[in-house]
């Protein structure tokens, strides 16, 4: 599985492809904080990042069904990732309750406390949930929905398609995608949102670190521009803070390995077979690696060129993403998410904590869940950087000698992903555009439709409906984009 995530599943090529997804999610986050905003109403900005990283990782994962289905009216599938996060919170609280008399010992059977019926329901639960998924995602296929041109693999698509290669160098069966997918919603919703949550405390709590970062965003990206992935690598600071974020704070404190080999590590004998845990936690507060190491110190990144600090886990001082074979492979995805959702939230907004300003936060560590309370907060609008609902994309022709050109206001290319010069424009498919031009609205069912003007045809690829309005003037034509 872990060759399959870092060649097939969890590439840079494959996190490019969803970086819409992404900023989808972002964008609604923020449109939800404004509104609060507006209202003067707290926020639990727990709770709000911990859905955010649900939806991300389930649209990622298993976004391909949700869009097929979302052409059905009342679909909704934030419902669906809130019911996954459900069933896989319950797994993990049931975990949680065993004792070891439970697990070990011959008293096991009895089952003392009934938390073995519990988690067997609760596993039971998520197989069924997920056997359903699955069935979904074959009768798609055998649909076409999802064909095998589709760009937009997601997760299940490709695993399913190596389960189905009786031929692939790694076999696979439906068991091992399910628990497959257990690991990644366990590992990834809570690790990234506490990470974020972190960073927010630590930043709310340190106004002149949040004016720095502030001033860097919007000396690099601009003030009337919403921060992008795209532009964190310019962004060293924020890079900086979100490091100093996960040395003092890191949502894995403990790596576990056991020893293959008998070995001596420090002048200890360590038997082959013998568990251990490294503290990750304690190495990275260990005043022999870092100055003033209780510090919430951003610089000491900035300023540290002779050490590889990066997520990497090639120095043994700063591991927050673990080391070796064993590391964690969703560090790209988790970098995409933290850095530009964290940048967002200082660009957009002033945060107030419910106790006034100077109202410290109590920040532990731990596996789920960094913080002590949950982070409820005031956010007050400090720029609305958001496109405005409906941008306005207009497309003009300059004549036949003149190419197609494109302006997108406050809309990015990942909304029309595709956009060239038919050569032939007798091509049957013109045939639709007199539904465009007559009716005055139209939606596309596909991700590719074609349109023409004069005599010229154009194919424009979409990833969700367009409406399109009324030719207004000569051969110029102007959309309406609903996305989102
Ligand atoms: C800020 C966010 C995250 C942090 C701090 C984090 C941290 C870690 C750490 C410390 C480990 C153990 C590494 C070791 O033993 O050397 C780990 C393992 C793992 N992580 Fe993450 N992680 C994060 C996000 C994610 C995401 C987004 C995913 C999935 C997309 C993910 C999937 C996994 C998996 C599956 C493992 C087990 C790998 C194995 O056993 O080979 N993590 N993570």
């Amino acid at each position: 599985m872990k060759k399959i995530c870092v060649t097939k599943l969890f590439t840079s090529s494959q996190l490019l492809r969803f970086t819409h997804v992404r900023e989808e999610e972002r964008t609604k986050l923020l449109k939800s904080l404004i509104e609060r905003s507006a209202a003067g109403e707290p926020c639990d900005l727990s709770k709000e990042l911990e859905a955010l990283t649900s939806l991300m990782i389930y649209r990622m994962t298993m976004g391909n069904r949700s869009s097929s289905l979302s052409s059905s009216e009342d679909y909704n599938y934030s419902v669906e990732a809130m019911e996954m996060r459900g069933l896989i919170r319950n797994i993990m609280e049931c975990g949680k309750k065993y004792a070891v008399i439970e697990v070990f010992g011959p008293l096991r059977r009895f089952d003392l406390f009934g938390n073995g019926k519990r988690i067997e329901k609760a596993f039971l639960r998520y197989d069924q949930r997920l056997e359903q998924i699955i069935h979904e995602y074959e009768e798609n296929r055998m649909n076409n929905i999802i064909d095998g041109e589709n760009e937009e693999k997601d997760v299940m698509d490709i695993l399913l398609e190596t389960c189905r290669d009786s031929s692939a160098e790694v076999t696979i069966t439906k068991s091992h995608i399910k628990y497959f997918f257990m690991e990644i919603f366990m590992a990834s919703v809570d690790s990234t949102s506490t990470a974020m949550q972190s960073a927010m405390a630590e930043l709310i709590n340190r106004p002149e670190i949040f004016k720095k970062l502030r001033e860097e965003i919007n000396s690099v990206v601009g003030s009337n521009q919403l921060v992008k992935e795209s532009d964190v690598p310019n962004l060293p600071y924020l890079q900086a803070v979100l490091k100093e974020t996960l040395r003092l704070h890191p949502p894995g404190p403990m790596l576990r390995r056991t020893a293959t080999v008998d070995s001596k590590i420090n002048g200890y004998d360590i038997k082959a077979g013998t568990k251990m845990f490294v503290n990750c936690y304690a190495i990275m507060r260990d005043p022999n690696v870092w100055k003033d190491p209780e510090k919430f110190m951003p610089e000491r990144f900035l300023d540290c060129c002779d050490r590889v600090m990066d997520f990497k886990g090639q120095d043994f001082g700063y591991l927050p993403f673990g080391s070796g074979r064993r590391a964690c492979f969703g560090a790209p995805h988790a970098a995409y998410v933290i850095h530009a959702t964290v940048a967002a939230l200082v660009q957009c907004f002033d945060w107030k904590l419910e106790d006034g300003d100077k109202a410290g936060i109590d920040i532990v560590s731990g596996y789920t869940g960094a913080m002590a309370h949950p982070l409820v907060c005031y956010p007050s609008v400090h720029g609305n950087l958001l496109p405005s609902p409906n941008p306005v994309i207009e497309c003009y022709v300059y004549g036949d000698s003149r190419p197609w050109k494109r302006l997108f206001e406050g809309c990015e290319e990942k909304s029309l992903y595709f956009f060239t010069r038919l050569k032939n424009k007798n091509d049957e498919k013109d045939k639709r555009i007199n539904r465009v031009t007559d009716s005055g609205t139209w939606r596309a069912q596909s991700d590719k439709e074609v349109f023409s003007y004069g005599d010229q045809t154009v194919l424009i690829g979409f990833k969700r409906s367009f409406s399109f309005m009324p030719k207004t003037s000569g051969q110029e034509s102007r959309g309406i984009w609903p996305y989102g």
